[in-house]
């Protein structure tokens, strides 16, 4: 990791210390992307299996998952894994019914109701990565919510291994959150066959999920035209940014940094301290403890772009990373809280020692699919509003219009739109000539 002094930098110097890994093939990614999309709606199916086939390295004949499928994937589960699904599920269940949105009504003057009623969006197509590591937990960061808001028709697509099938594991929560069907694909093909459709695959109204530099550049396309689909936000390679004093533990700071590394060679973490001495223990730690993983090899590459950084206090630290604009915000200082007002842009916040970002990402009820590459500046994670639209509605008596018309009359002469101003005239007239 790359050791910087924030007080040394300039303007230009700051900015580099905190700039994502670029993405360096950007127009090559621009244009392959769009030329897979291209394929999948002119050739359908056929494309998606010749995609499969190259990207995926399998070859499909039915695109989606049978019953079968299901019920073999959830024999050949360790029950104890089953059952971690099951109690993560419920807690993520507990936590986005509590925090999600109620209707509203309001009399704003006498005799006019003003409310606002919630609707789900009627088909919507979760994407679960599987390239590099399957992810089962983001079946239920997508599903539940979606479950929740009572979205009548939800498609999942996860990309199969060499031997055709889906991780067992992503299918049982799949359908634990009442998903309706599964598709075999991944990648730019499976977000271009759920905004356009197929003859397999339902056209979808949202796409959610996160995924790689691919599937984050598909959602981007097919978002932009009229006829794909709205996307929940550009979630792409994992990120965090901690931020510790000096009493805070070199070891868990150093694990939670590199499991946010682990994810892929280009995620990108974050380290901010006040404390030299702190710094020096969790660069020390990152060394060992990653010399011990598995994918270290990936960890790595994500940590050849990540950096330490010596700040001159807490304070400034918050600074700095609402600049950043983090995935995840760690706060391992002796009082967490104390920092967390002047929090303006995080996706989510883990408070204290005892507070894993891991925890977020499995079990403690928050969502994990959160918005990246600084885009938390704007954007909030999946919730179940991600998956509703909020419709207002308004009601006004006689007495309500006689009381509100004037005002909506004067307004529409100011904007020289005579027919608005005669909607409400004619009425208030009609209205005089009852009394
Ligand atoms: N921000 C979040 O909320 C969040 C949550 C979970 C995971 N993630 C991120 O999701 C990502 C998952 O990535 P992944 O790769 O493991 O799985 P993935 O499922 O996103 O991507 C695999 C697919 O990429 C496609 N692909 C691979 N190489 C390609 C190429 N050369 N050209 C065209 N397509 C190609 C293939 O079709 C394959 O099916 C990671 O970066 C992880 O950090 C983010
Ligand atoms: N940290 C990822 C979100 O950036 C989510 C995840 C899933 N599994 C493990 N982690
Ligand atoms: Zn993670």
């Amino acid at each position: 990791m790359k050791r910087i002094d924030w007080n040394a930098l300039d303007e230009q110097g700051r900015s580099e210390a905190l700039a994502r890994p670029v993405q360096s093939r950007a127009s090559e990614l621009r244009e392959g992307v769009s030329r897979i999309i291209t394929e999948v709606r002119v050739r359908g199916d056929a494309a998606l299996r010749e995609l499969s086939a190259k990207y995926d390295r399998c070859a499909l004949a039915a695109l989606e998952v049978a019953d079968d499928e299901f019920t073999a994937a959830e024999a050949s589960l360790d029950p104890a894994l089953k059952t971690a699904i099951r109690e993560a599920a419920g807690r993520i269940e507990t936590f986005h019914r509590a925090a999600a949105l109620q209707p509203v009504g309001v009399d704003t003057a006498p005799g006019v109701r003003v409310e606002c009623v919630l609707r789900p969006i009627q088909r919507v197509g979760l994407y679960v990565p599987a390239g590099s590591a399957p992810l089962p937990s983001t079946a239920l960061m997508l599903g539940v919510p979606a479950r929740i808001a009572g979205c009548r028709e939800v498609v999942l697509c996860s990309p199969a291994r060499a031997d055709g099938r889906c991780d067992a594991a992503v299918l049982y929560a799949a359908r634990l959150t009442g998903v309706h069907k599964v598709f075999k694909l991944g990648g730019a093909q499976a977000i271009a066959a759920m905004a356009y459709g197929t003859a397999s695959v339902p056209k979808c109204d949202k796409l959610f999920g996160p995924g790689n530099a691919w599937v984050t550049e598909a959602k981007l396309q097919v978002s932009s035209e009229p006829d794909g689909a709205a996307i929940d936000m550009p979630a792409g390679p994992s990120e965090v940014l901690v931020i510790a004093d000096v009493a805070a533990n070199p070891a868990f700071v150093a694990a939670d940094l590199l499991s946010q590394a682990e994810h892929g060679p280009d995620s990108q973490v974050i380290l901010l301290s006040d404390s030299a001495a702190l710094l020096d223990r969790v660069e020390h730690e990152v060394e060992r403890q990653c010399a011990e993983l598995p994918r270290a090899e990936i960890a790595r590459q994500a940590l050849a772009q990540s950096r330490l950084i010596a700040v001159a206090s807490l304070a400034q630290a918050v600074e700095v990373s609402n600049r950043y604009a983090p995935e995840h915000l760690i706060l391992q200082v002796t009082v967490p809280r104390r920092l967390l007002e002047g929090i303006a842009c995080a996706g989510s916040v883990f408070l204290g020692a005892w507070t894993p970002e891991s925890v977020g990402d499995y079990c403690s009820g928050s969502n994990h699919v959160l918005p990246t590459y600084g885009h938390a500046r704007s954007y909030s994670g999946v919730s179940v509003a991600s998956y509703q639209k909020q419709i207002t509605v308004q009601e006004l008596s006689a007495d309500g219009l006689r009381g509100i018309g004037p005002c909506a009359a004067t307004l529409a002469a100011a904007e020289q739109l005579e027919a608005h101003r005669r909607a409400v005239t004619l009425r208030l007239a009609e209205l005089e000539s009852m009394i």
